[in-house]
């Protein structure tokens, strides 16, 4: 049995635009080109506010709970890979899942997954039973059709385990495009999004599988949106490096 924590203090975070899978696209190779941004910072602190509101919510008090991270190929899978790192050094008992063999990783999550086969971080390939919670990072903005295969089969078994799931960026199977959820997709009791809320995430109607909605940040210059193709004006961070925002 859970115990689930709830006592986020962040102010409730109201006026966020929303972007689509290209506006992001855009946002992060314009954080590369224009100013040096690297995918490995990013996903530091995308991964980061992972762990932190992982535990947070769910893991702070407990005695090595035990977490279950699900990471496909992509930058999803990497970031939630950041967050195993980090959820194992504060204590947690991590096992990772991937969907894809780790010869499939691209080249930053396999930079990540290396670090934790260094630290000597148990990867299995069935998924476990009895964890406190899971992190769906099998996919992210970077969703093309239904899911299939073995990523469908990871998220028919999260969404069956009736354990908590934490999602990253969107829940796996949810369109940042057109804000629809395929079949099968994760159904989160929460979700970290980067940077801005991808478009529908805030719908009350995918609220079911999005959950509780945190939005973190991943330090994109103001600049960088007032200058793309579709300008966007964000409102500030204000000094908080994660907001729960629905
Ligand atoms: N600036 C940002 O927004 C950042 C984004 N990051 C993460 O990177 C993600 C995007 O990464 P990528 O573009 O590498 O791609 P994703 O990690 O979203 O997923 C791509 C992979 O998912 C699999 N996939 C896609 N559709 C599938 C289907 N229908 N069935 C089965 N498998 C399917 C494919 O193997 C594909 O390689 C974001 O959502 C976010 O989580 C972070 O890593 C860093 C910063
Ligand atoms: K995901």
């Amino acid at each position: 049995m859970t115990m689930e924590r709830d006592d986020w203090q962040f102010p409730w975070a109201k006026g966020w635009p929303e972007i689509d899978r290209a506006g992001m696209v855009e946002v992060d190779r314009r954080m590369v080109e224009t100013y040096g941004i690297a995918l490995e910072k990013m996903m530091e602190n995308a991964g980061r506010a992972l762990a932190t509101v992982a535990w947070r919510r769910w893991l702070v008090g407990r005695d090595a709970p035990r977490v279950t991270v699900l990471a496909g190929n992509g930058g999803n899978g990497g970031g939630a890979l950041v967050a195993a790192r980090r959820l194992a050094a504060w204590g947690a008992c991590v096992e990772i899942v991937l969907a894809r063999p780790a010869t499939a990783l691209a080249p930053v999550p396999a930079g990540q997954f290396a670090i934790l086969k260094g630290m000597g971080i148990a990867v299995v390939e069935d998924p476990p039973e009895g964890a406190g919670l899971i992190l769906d990072g099998l996919i992210g903005y970077s969703l093309s059709g239904a899911p299939i295969g073995r990523v469908a089969d990871l998220i028919t078994w999260a969404n069956g385990s009736g354990t908590p799931i934490l999602a990253l960026d969107v829940p796996s199977g949810f369109d940042a495009s057109t804000g629809r959820l395929a079949m099968p997709s994760v159904s989160a009791n929460a979700t970290v999004t980067l940077a801005l809320p991808k478009r529908g995430l805030t719908d009350p109607a995918v609220r079911w599988a999005v959950g509780d909605l945190y939005l973190a940040d991943i330090s994109v210059p103001p600049a960088l949106y007032a200058t793309m193709a579709c300008p966007i004006r964000t409102p500030s961070f204000a000094g908080e490096d994660i907001l729960r925002i629905a």
